[in-house]
Protein backbone atom coordinates (compact mmCIF):
# COMPACT_ATOMS: atom_id res chain seq x y z
CA UNK A 1 0.00 0.00 0.00
CA UNK A 2 1.62 3.41 -1.01
CA UNK A 3 1.79 5.65 2.38
CA UNK A 4 0.71 9.43 1.84
CA UNK A 5 0.85 12.12 3.96
CA UNK A 6 -0.91 15.60 4.04
CA UNK A 7 -0.06 17.72 6.30
CA UNK A 8 -1.70 21.17 7.10
CA UNK A 9 -0.33 23.90 9.57
CA UNK A 10 -0.34 27.33 10.50
CA UNK A 11 -3.08 28.20 8.65
CA UNK A 12 -4.58 31.64 9.08
CA UNK A 13 -7.76 32.94 8.17
CA UNK A 14 -9.36 36.38 8.70
CA UNK A 15 -12.62 37.73 6.83
CA UNK A 16 -12.67 41.31 7.94
CA UNK A 17 -11.81 41.84 11.59
CA UNK A 18 -13.00 38.48 12.28
CA UNK A 19 -9.90 35.81 12.78
CA UNK A 20 -11.83 32.56 11.50
CA UNK A 21 -8.66 30.16 11.45
CA UNK A 22 -5.75 30.19 13.84
CA UNK A 23 -2.85 27.83 13.33
CA UNK A 24 -4.53 24.88 12.40
CA UNK A 25 -2.61 22.13 12.29
CA UNK A 26 -3.93 18.51 11.03
CA UNK A 27 -2.82 15.40 9.30
CA UNK A 28 -4.00 12.74 7.32
CA UNK A 29 -2.31 9.64 5.47
CA UNK A 30 -3.22 6.58 3.46
CA UNK A 31 -5.91 4.28 4.79
CA UNK A 32 -6.96 7.05 7.46
CA UNK A 33 -10.37 8.47 7.21
CA UNK A 34 -10.46 11.80 9.38
CA UNK A 35 -13.61 13.40 10.67
CA UNK A 36 -13.59 17.39 11.04
CA UNK A 37 -16.69 18.73 13.14
CA UNK A 38 -17.71 21.99 13.68
CA UNK A 39 -20.53 24.42 14.39
CA UNK A 40 -22.12 26.22 11.64
CA UNK A 41 -20.24 28.84 10.58
CA UNK A 42 -16.64 27.88 12.62
CA UNK A 43 -14.93 27.36 9.43
CA UNK A 44 -14.93 23.89 7.69
CA UNK A 45 -15.68 24.77 4.35
CA UNK A 46 -13.21 27.44 4.26
CA UNK A 47 -10.26 25.92 6.29
CA UNK A 48 -10.93 22.84 2.73
CA UNK A 49 -11.21 25.19 0.20
CA UNK A 50 -7.69 26.57 1.92
CA UNK A 51 -5.91 23.34 1.99
CA UNK A 52 -7.35 22.02 -1.60
CA UNK A 53 -5.42 25.33 -2.57
CA UNK A 54 -8.82 27.67 -3.98
CA UNK A 55 -9.05 30.28 -1.28
CA UNK A 56 -6.01 32.28 -0.71
CA UNK A 57 -4.92 32.96 2.74
CA UNK A 58 -3.18 34.94 5.09
CA UNK A 59 -1.00 32.34 6.10
CA UNK A 60 -0.24 28.20 5.20
CA UNK A 61 1.80 25.33 4.79
CA UNK A 62 0.10 22.63 2.51
CA UNK A 63 2.40 19.51 2.45
CA UNK A 64 1.75 16.02 0.31
CA UNK A 65 4.99 13.84 1.10
CA UNK A 66 7.11 16.68 2.37
CA UNK A 67 6.56 18.79 -0.59
CA UNK A 68 5.13 22.54 0.19
CA UNK A 69 2.40 23.28 -2.07
CA UNK A 70 0.23 26.56 -2.27
CA UNK A 71 -2.03 25.39 -4.51
CA UNK A 72 -2.59 21.69 -4.54
CA UNK A 73 -4.90 21.70 -6.82
CA UNK A 74 -3.12 22.72 -9.42
CA UNK A 75 -0.93 19.48 -9.51
CA UNK A 76 -2.30 16.21 -10.83
CA UNK A 77 -2.38 13.43 -8.76
CA UNK A 78 -2.98 14.83 -5.19
CA UNK A 79 -5.90 16.13 -3.86
CA UNK A 80 -9.88 16.22 -5.24
CA UNK A 81 -12.86 17.74 -3.24
CA UNK A 82 -16.30 17.59 -2.79
CA UNK A 83 -17.89 20.72 -2.56
CA UNK A 84 -20.89 21.23 -0.12
CA UNK A 85 -23.11 21.82 -3.07
CA UNK A 86 -23.69 19.92 -6.28
CA UNK A 87 -21.29 20.25 -8.84
CA UNK A 88 -22.06 18.64 -11.67
CA UNK A 89 -24.47 20.57 -14.90
CA UNK A 90 -28.11 19.63 -14.30
CA UNK A 91 -28.51 19.18 -18.00
CA UNK A 92 -25.71 16.91 -19.10
CA UNK A 93 -26.87 12.80 -19.07
CA UNK A 94 -24.58 10.93 -16.95
CA UNK A 95 -23.09 8.55 -19.67
CA UNK A 96 -21.88 11.66 -20.81
CA UNK A 97 -20.49 13.20 -17.52
CA UNK A 98 -18.66 10.24 -17.10
CA UNK A 99 -16.79 10.69 -20.52
CA UNK A 100 -16.53 14.11 -19.88
CA UNK A 101 -14.99 13.49 -16.55
CA UNK A 102 -12.60 10.69 -16.97
CA UNK A 103 -10.56 9.61 -20.15
CA UNK A 104 -9.42 6.03 -19.24
CA UNK A 105 -11.64 3.24 -20.89
CA UNK A 106 -12.02 0.97 -17.60
CA UNK A 107 -12.69 3.72 -15.21
CA UNK A 108 -15.79 4.78 -17.85
CA UNK A 109 -17.22 1.40 -17.24
CA UNK A 110 -16.11 1.02 -13.75
CA UNK A 111 -18.50 3.72 -12.93
CA UNK A 112 -21.11 2.91 -15.49
CA UNK A 113 -21.45 -0.44 -14.56
CA UNK A 114 -21.49 -0.10 -10.71
CA UNK A 115 -24.99 -1.09 -9.50
CA UNK A 116 -26.55 1.59 -8.30
CA UNK A 117 -25.24 3.74 -11.27
CA UNK A 118 -26.13 1.71 -14.12
CA UNK A 119 -29.64 2.30 -14.14
CA UNK A 120 -29.90 6.21 -14.44
CA UNK A 121 -26.55 6.71 -17.35
CA UNK A 122 -29.42 8.30 -19.38
CA UNK A 123 -30.63 10.36 -17.10
CA UNK A 124 -29.74 13.97 -16.82
CA UNK A 125 -27.99 14.43 -13.32
CA UNK A 126 -30.47 16.91 -12.97
CA UNK A 127 -32.58 14.11 -12.28
CA UNK A 128 -31.45 12.33 -9.92
CA UNK A 129 -32.52 12.38 -6.05
CA UNK A 130 -30.23 13.67 -3.32
CA UNK A 131 -29.00 10.73 -2.60
CA UNK A 132 -28.47 9.17 -6.07
CA UNK A 133 -26.61 12.69 -6.94
CA UNK A 134 -24.29 12.64 -4.21
CA UNK A 135 -23.19 9.01 -4.01
CA UNK A 136 -22.42 9.66 -8.21
CA UNK A 137 -20.48 12.55 -7.58
CA UNK A 138 -18.80 10.66 -5.11
CA UNK A 139 -17.69 7.86 -6.97
CA UNK A 140 -16.64 10.46 -9.91
CA UNK A 141 -14.33 11.82 -7.13
CA UNK A 142 -13.14 8.36 -5.79
CA UNK A 143 -11.95 6.89 -9.36
CA UNK A 144 -9.64 9.76 -10.13
CA UNK A 145 -5.86 8.49 -9.21
CA UNK A 146 -5.57 11.06 -5.77
CA UNK A 147 -4.04 10.60 -2.86
CA UNK A 148 -6.56 12.89 -0.59
CA UNK A 149 -10.19 13.69 -1.10
CA UNK A 150 -11.66 16.25 0.90
CA UNK A 151 -15.19 15.79 1.47
CA UNK A 152 -17.41 18.78 2.43
CA UNK A 153 -21.26 17.53 3.68
CA UNK A 154 -20.94 14.11 2.31
CA UNK A 155 -23.58 12.77 4.14
CA UNK A 156 -26.27 15.80 4.23
CA UNK A 157 -29.66 15.22 3.62
CA UNK A 158 -28.80 11.80 2.76
CA UNK A 159 -31.15 8.67 3.81
CA UNK A 160 -29.41 6.48 5.92
CA UNK A 161 -29.76 3.74 3.48
CA UNK A 162 -27.09 5.71 0.73
CA UNK A 163 -25.60 7.18 3.80
CA UNK A 164 -24.57 2.87 4.23
CA UNK A 165 -23.54 2.71 0.43
CA UNK A 166 -21.32 5.77 0.69
CA UNK A 167 -19.47 4.24 3.89
CA UNK A 168 -19.07 0.75 1.42
CA UNK A 169 -17.40 3.36 -0.71
CA UNK A 170 -15.35 5.07 1.08
CA UNK A 171 -13.92 1.92 2.78
CA UNK A 172 -13.57 0.13 -0.70
CA UNK A 173 -10.78 2.90 -1.33
CA UNK A 174 -8.85 3.39 1.91
CA UNK A 175 -6.14 0.99 0.35
CA UNK A 176 -5.07 3.67 -1.98
CA UNK A 177 -6.17 7.26 -0.52
CA UNK A 178 -6.88 9.18 2.77
CA UNK A 179 -9.98 11.33 3.68
CA UNK A 180 -10.94 14.83 5.23
CA UNK A 181 -14.23 14.67 5.74
CA UNK A 182 -16.40 17.23 7.61
CA UNK A 183 -20.43 16.52 7.97
CA UNK A 184 -23.40 17.38 10.66
CA UNK A 185 -23.79 14.19 10.46
CA UNK A 186 -21.60 13.78 13.31
CA UNK A 187 -22.97 9.84 13.99
CA UNK A 188 -21.90 8.99 10.60
CA UNK A 189 -18.80 10.76 10.97
CA UNK A 190 -17.92 9.55 14.42
CA UNK A 191 -19.06 6.17 12.77
CA UNK A 192 -16.32 6.32 9.51
CA UNK A 193 -13.63 8.06 10.67
CA UNK A 194 -10.63 7.19 12.56
CA UNK A 195 -9.59 10.43 13.98
CA UNK A 196 -12.02 13.46 15.11
CA UNK A 197 -10.74 16.96 14.62
CA UNK A 198 -13.28 19.91 16.42
CA UNK A 199 -12.85 22.91 14.82
CA UNK A 200 -13.63 25.62 17.99
CA UNK A 201 -12.73 29.48 18.46
CA UNK A 202 -10.57 29.17 14.94
CA UNK A 203 -8.58 26.12 16.83
CA UNK A 204 -8.10 22.06 15.38
CA UNK A 205 -8.95 19.83 18.79
CA UNK A 206 -8.19 16.09 18.69
CA UNK A 207 -11.19 14.71 20.34
CA UNK A 208 -11.15 11.42 21.90
CA UNK A 209 -14.69 10.14 22.50
CA UNK A 210 -18.53 11.90 22.93
CA UNK A 211 -18.00 13.54 26.45
CA UNK A 212 -15.12 15.68 25.05
CA UNK A 213 -17.51 16.69 22.14
CA UNK A 214 -20.18 17.80 24.60
CA UNK A 215 -17.21 19.86 26.97
CA UNK A 216 -16.87 21.87 23.67
CA UNK A 217 -20.65 23.12 23.44
CA UNK A 218 -20.92 20.77 20.30
CA UNK A 219 -23.19 18.24 21.12
CA UNK A 220 -26.19 18.46 23.90
CA UNK A 221 -26.12 16.18 27.15
CA UNK A 222 -28.89 14.24 26.11
CA UNK A 223 -26.79 13.02 22.80
CA UNK A 224 -24.60 11.20 25.37
CA UNK A 225 -27.11 8.63 27.04
N1 LIG B 1 -16.39 35.18 1.32
C1 LIG B 1 -16.70 35.41 2.60
N2 LIG B 1 -16.67 36.66 3.10
C2 LIG B 1 -16.97 36.92 4.37
N3 LIG B 1 -17.32 35.97 5.27
C3 LIG B 1 -17.38 34.71 4.82
C4 LIG B 1 -17.08 34.36 3.47
N4 LIG B 1 -17.22 33.01 3.32
C5 LIG B 1 -17.59 32.57 4.54
N5 LIG B 1 -17.69 33.57 5.42
C6 LIG B 1 -18.05 33.45 6.84
O1 LIG B 1 -17.05 32.68 7.48
C7 LIG B 1 -17.63 31.81 8.43
C8 LIG B 1 -17.23 30.38 8.12
O2 LIG B 1 -17.87 29.92 6.95
P1 LIG B 1 -17.74 28.40 6.48
O3 LIG B 1 -18.63 28.22 5.31
O4 LIG B 1 -16.30 28.07 6.34
O5 LIG B 1 -18.31 27.66 7.78
P2 LIG B 1 -18.73 26.14 8.00
O6 LIG B 1 -18.11 25.71 9.29
O7 LIG B 1 -18.42 25.32 6.80
O8 LIG B 1 -20.30 26.31 8.17
P3 LIG B 1 -21.53 25.29 7.89
O9 LIG B 1 -21.31 24.12 8.79
O10 LIG B 1 -22.73 26.12 8.28
O11 LIG B 1 -21.50 24.92 6.42
C9 LIG B 1 -19.13 32.05 8.37
O12 LIG B 1 -19.48 32.93 9.43
C10 LIG B 1 -19.35 32.70 7.03
O13 LIG B 1 -20.44 33.57 7.05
Amino acid sequence: MPENKLEVDSILHNYGYRQLLTNIYLSCKTGEIVGLLGRNGCGKTTLLKIIFGTLPTLNKHIRINGNVYSEPYKSEGLLAYLPQHDFLPANIKLHKIIDLYHKEQDIRETIKQDERIQHHLTKYAGELSKGELRYFELMLLLEKDVKFLLLDEPFSGIAPLYVEYIEELLQAHLGTKGFLITDHDYQSVLRVSDRIILLADGYARPIHGMEELYQWGYIPANALK
